[in-house]
């Protein structure tokens, strides 16, 4: 089959996938708001996940939050200016989803912690590293799960994208780039109000841009060596319209990362978006495409220093001995966060994991970057 119809297919399936009959006795799930990223990030990944049941959404508006529950078959409604504490209070919910604007992610993180229950978090986790750290800490004390939804690192074609790296078909690692850039359509979206919640560029995407780069390297960033980010058109303080910036990684690795939400349309038209990391090596590269929607598409391009290149794909994980796919193809990055999500709740160890100190790690530079004074003559190519 031509490969963009298999992809299309992988699409159609990520974006409506089938529902699953429930096991006796699933976890519940509460969502706090109708914020639209629950339905990719969390009700439709559940459908398929026999351990997961989407019991009860809050948001401020009892009418809005009943129509958000009857279309996706949500049992129990809180409405109105209590409803968030309702739902976390209630004895029903074993999870709390939180895609609430960054601002309130510290505080209905502490909340839900306090009343018992496990949480995930949405991106980035707080808007300090010492934010990240507090959650934790509770999180520890109290024996919960806690995990910010950093989707990106659960996917296969990470993984592969490290297998191949850690086998050395590039060599030795010395510098990488990542880039994670949104069209202009997507930043129409962010408005003055958005920025004032904590949505700047670095905040909102290019914490994506940071943890791939982590995740290539599987190592944390020694230092910011330079950060430019500038903010003329939202000129909200301490958050950006654009960001880049190099790192200094251990080993001699050095690192570039570049985000913008608002890249013009190609021709003036078409729609612009670019999510890669491109790692060079001592003996070859090894770039991988959308490792935001990899469910849909991606690749993984190698090039010896000879020029030749090699192009591997990874849509499912394999088992122990490499003959049965696990999950399937269409399972998007935040089907696989979901799977770990709950393995790790079951008291089991899931492939990959977003710790305390990868959040903090993730903060900590978007903190250096912030902490630059504003440029208003950044220009990022895209
Ligand atoms: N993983 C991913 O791919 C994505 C992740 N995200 C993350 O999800 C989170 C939410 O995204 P964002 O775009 O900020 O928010 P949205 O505007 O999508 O939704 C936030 C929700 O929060 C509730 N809310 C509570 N107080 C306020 C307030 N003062 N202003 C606006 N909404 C409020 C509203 O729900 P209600 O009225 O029902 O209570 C609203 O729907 C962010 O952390 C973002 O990083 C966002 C998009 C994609
Ligand atoms: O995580 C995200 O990815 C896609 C963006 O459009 C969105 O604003 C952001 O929160």
């Amino acid at each position: 089959m031509p490969a963009f119809i298999t992809a299309m297919k992988r699409a159609a399936t990520s974006f409506n996938p089938p529902t699953l009959p429930k096991d006796g006795t699933p976890l519940k799930f509460g969502i706090i708001s109708t914020a639209d990223i629950s339905i990719q990030a969390l009700i439709l990944p559940a459908r398929s996940h026999p351990g997961v049941e989407i019991y009860a959404i809050a948001g401020r508006s009892l009418e809005n939050t009943e129509r958000f529950a009857k279309k996706h078959g949500i049992k129990k409604v809180y409405g109105g200016k209590d409803a968030y504490q309702a739902l976390v209070e209630d004895p029903e919910v074993d999870v709390v989803y939180i895609p609430l604007p960054n601002i309130m992610h510290y505080e209905w993180t502490m909340r839900s912690l306090n009343a018992g229950k496990h949480v995930l978090v949405e991106k980035p986790i707080a808007m300090r590293s010492e934010e990240a750290r507090r959650v934790h800490e509770l999180a520890e004390a109290k024996g919960l799960v806690l995990m910010e939804a950093m989707h990106i690192r659960f996917h296969p074609a990470v993984a592969r994208l490290k297998e191949i790296i850690a086998r050395g078909d590039i060599g030795a690692i010395k510098h990488i780039s990542s880039t994670m850039f949104l069209p202009s359509l997507a930043g129409a979206l962010y408005t003055d109000e958005k920025f004032a919640l904590g949505k700047g560029c670095m905040m909102d995407v290019g914490c994506y841009a940071i943890e791939i780069i982590r995740l290539a390297s599987s190592s944390d960033p020694i230092a910011v060596t330079t950060a430019e980010f500038d903010n003329d058109v939202h000129h909200v303080h301490n958050m950006d319209d654009n960001a880049r910036g190099t790192l200094q990684l251990p080993n001699g690795v050095t690192a570039d990362f570049a985000s913008r939400i608002s890249v013009p349309p190609k021709f003036g038209i078409i729609p612009k978006l670019n999510f890669g990391v491109e790692v060079v090596g001592d003996k070859g590269t090894a770039k991988l495409t959308e490792y935001m929607i990899p469910q849909v598409y991606h690749s993984i391009v190698v090039t010896d220093t000879a020029g030749k290149k090699t192009v591997h794909k990874a849509y499912t994980f394999s088992d122990g001995d490499g003959t049965r796919p696990v999950g399937e193809p269409w399972w998007s990055t935040y089907r696989h966060q979901l799977e770990a999500f709950v393995t790790k709740i079951k008291g089991n160890e899931p492939r990959t994991w977003m710790t305390k100190e990868d959040s903090i790690t993730v903060m900590q530079v978007i903190e250096q970057v912030y902490e630059k004074p504003p440029d208003s003559d950044l220009s990022l190519d895209a």
